[in-house]
């Protein structure tokens, strides 16, 4: 559900006992704007000469834009961005924020990046716009890893959605990895399918492999044992669930924005 924008009042001085004239109509806020306002939210966390984790997606595009706006201001100063992806390190170059890699700071002080799913648990899902690998060796190494999502991304459990967990895995045999991906959750009702362009090539990721995106029919239960048993299996890579990484979430949504750190 969007947020309702309630356009301000205006009060007119008036001597007879008419009712007043309606207030305008609510705009319902797009999930755009939604994003943008947690995404602004989030680089209210930022200080200047942090060392910044950069997000991928349309949330995270949101700050790092934010975040360059900021810099050229000179309210923020002595930034460092290290981005989860070539297209944000193409965004970041673009806004002229000074970009490093995890060899120089392998220790970061604050990653800001959106999700496809958030549990109760603040355990995510990620990957579907393609960077799980980079963005989980990224946000690993932050002292803060603040995630921002409009509301419609909140789940009861993950895969709770119906839409993709996705895997990165080899290209190697990929029918081989998707197969056993899928016996490996057959009690979920588990569909691997690998992630396809338009024009019926395989989607390959910045680290020149496939994903796969596994659907459930049902919670898979022990998200660390499922973790664990897919990167067991050779030829899979890493898994987009990010569990217990997130250390802050903020949610945009209908009644406003909320701010909730990992107890
Ligand atoms: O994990 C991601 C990319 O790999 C994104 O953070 C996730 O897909 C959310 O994207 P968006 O902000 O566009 O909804």
């Amino acid at each position: 559900m969007a947020l309702a924008f309630f356009g301000s009042k205006t009060t007119t001085a008036s001597t007879n006992t008419t009712a007043p004239p309606p207030s305008p109509p609510h705009r319902i806020l797009t999930q755009d704007e939604l994003k943008k306002i947690a995404a602004y939210k989030a680089v209210e966390f930022v200080e200047s000469g942090m060392v910044l984790g950069l997000g991928t997606g349309s949330t995270a595009k949101h700050a790092i834009d934010r975040i360059g706006e900021l810099l050229h201001q000179g309210k923020l100063t002595n930034i460092i961005g290290v981005p989860t992806s070539t297209k944000t390190h193409e965004q970041a170059l673009s806004l002229g924020i000074p970009l490093s890699d995890l060899e120089t700071h392998p220790v970061l002080d604050l990653a800001i990046d959106g999700a496809d799913e958030v549990d109760p648990d603040m355990n995510l899902v990620k990957g579907r716009g393609g960077s799980l690998l980079r963005e989980k060796m990224i946000e690993a190494c932050c002292k803060q890893f603040v995630v921002i999502v409009d509301e419609s991304k909140l789940v009861e459990y993950v895969g709770g959605s119906g839409l993709a967990l996705p895997v990165e895995i080899v290209p190697f045999c990929w029918r081989f990895t998707a197969k056993k991906l899928e016996a490996m959750f057959e009690n979920a009702g588990c569909v691997a399918k690998l992630r396809v362009l338009e024009n019926g090539e395989a989607y390959v990721t910045d680290n020149r492999n496939y994903i796969i995106d596994l659907y459930f029919k049902k919670d898979i239960g022990d998200l660390r044992a499922a973790g664990d048993a897919m990167v067991r299996l050779a030829g899979v890579v890493e898994h987009g669930m990010f569990i217990d990484m997130a250390t802050t979430l903020i949610v945009a949504g209908e009644l406003g924005v909320t701010v909730r750190n990992k107890s």
